[in-house]
C-alpha cells in the first residue's frame, strides 16, 4: 500500500481496502491460474499494480465515460482503474477463458461494481467504448485494427476517446506505423522507481 499512498495520497477507505486486497488475491489464484508470471509475483505492486495506475496518471477519466481493457488478462490495467475510477464503467475482456475467471472472482471479491469481465476476442466484439485500454497485448499496428471499430464516434463526454496502451522498450518503430497523431509519454515522468524507465503510455486519439 505504501507505494500506492505514495503517488495516490488522496484514497478513500473503500480504495484503500480494495487495493490492499489485490496482492493477496492474486497470488491465491495465480497459484491456480497463471495470469501473472510467478517469478514476479513478489513485484505485483510495483510491476502491475502500479503500472496499471500510470495510466490514472495521464488522464482523469469523467463520470460515465465506459472503457474497454482489451487482453486483460487477469485484469491488468483494467481492475486497479476502476478502483481508481469508481465512476467509470471497465468491460474487461480477453481471449482465454481461464483467465477471465480470475479476473471474475476478483472484481466479486473487492465488490468492484463498475467493471464486469467476459472471455471474448477482440475480432467478435461489436460495442463501442470512449476509449481501449491495453497492456501487453499486441503491437500497435495489430491492435489498431482491432481498435478502430470499437471506439465510439460521438464525444460523449466531449473529451477525446482512442487507445491508451501500456509499452514497454524502444517503440520508435511500432510507433512510424501508426498513422495520425499519437503521443508517448514516459512513465518515469509520474513514477521515479527505476523500474519505470523505458516504460510508457502510448496514446492514439480517435475523434471519429
Ligand atoms: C501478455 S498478456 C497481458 C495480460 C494483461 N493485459 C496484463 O498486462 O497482465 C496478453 C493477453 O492478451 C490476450 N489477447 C491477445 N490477443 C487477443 C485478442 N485478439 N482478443 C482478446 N484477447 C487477446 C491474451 O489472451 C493474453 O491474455
Amino acid at each position: 500500500m505504501e507505494l500506492i499512498n505514495k503517488y495516490f495520497p488522496k484514497l478513500t477507505e473503500v480504495q484503500q481496502k480494495q487495493f490492499a486486497a489485490l496482492p493477496e488475491l492474486y497470488r491465491e489464484w495465480n497459484a491456480k491460474i497463471n495470469v501473472i508470471s510467478r517469478k514476479d509475483m513478489e513485484n505485483i505492486v510495483l510491476h502491475h499494480i502500479l503500472h496499471s495506475l500510470a495510466i490514472a496518471k495521464f488522464i482523469r477519466f469523467r463520470k460515465g465515460t465506459n472503457c474497454l481493457d482489451l487482453g486483460t488478462g487477469g485484469g491488468l490495467p483494467g481492475i486497479p482503474l476502476a478502483i481508481m475510477f469508481p465512476g467509470t464503467d471497465f468491460t474487461l475482456v480477453d481471449g482465454t477463458a481461464k483467465k477471465i475467471t480470475v479476473a471474475n472472482a476478483i472484481i466479486e471479491d473487492i465488490g468492484l461494481e463498475n467493471c464486469f469481465a467476459y472471455a471474448r476476442r477482440a475480432e467478435e466484439m461489436k460495442a463501442k467504448y470512449d476509449f481501449v485500454l491495453a497492456r501487453a497485448v499486441t503491437r500497435l499496428d495489430k491492435l489498431m485494427t482491432f481498435v478502430r471499430p470499437l471506439i465510439s464516434s460521438e464525444m460523449r463526454n466531449a473529451t477525446p476517446n482512442g487507445l491508451i496502451t501500456l509499452k514497454g522498450g524502444d517503440l520508435s518503430e511500432e510507433l512510424k506505423e501508426v498513422k495520425g497523431f499519437k503521443e508517448e509519454i514516459a512513465i518515469s515522468k509520474y513514477f521515479e522507481e527505476e523500474y519505470y524507465i523505458n516504460k510508457y503510455i502510448v496514446y492514439v486519439p480517435m475523434y471519429n
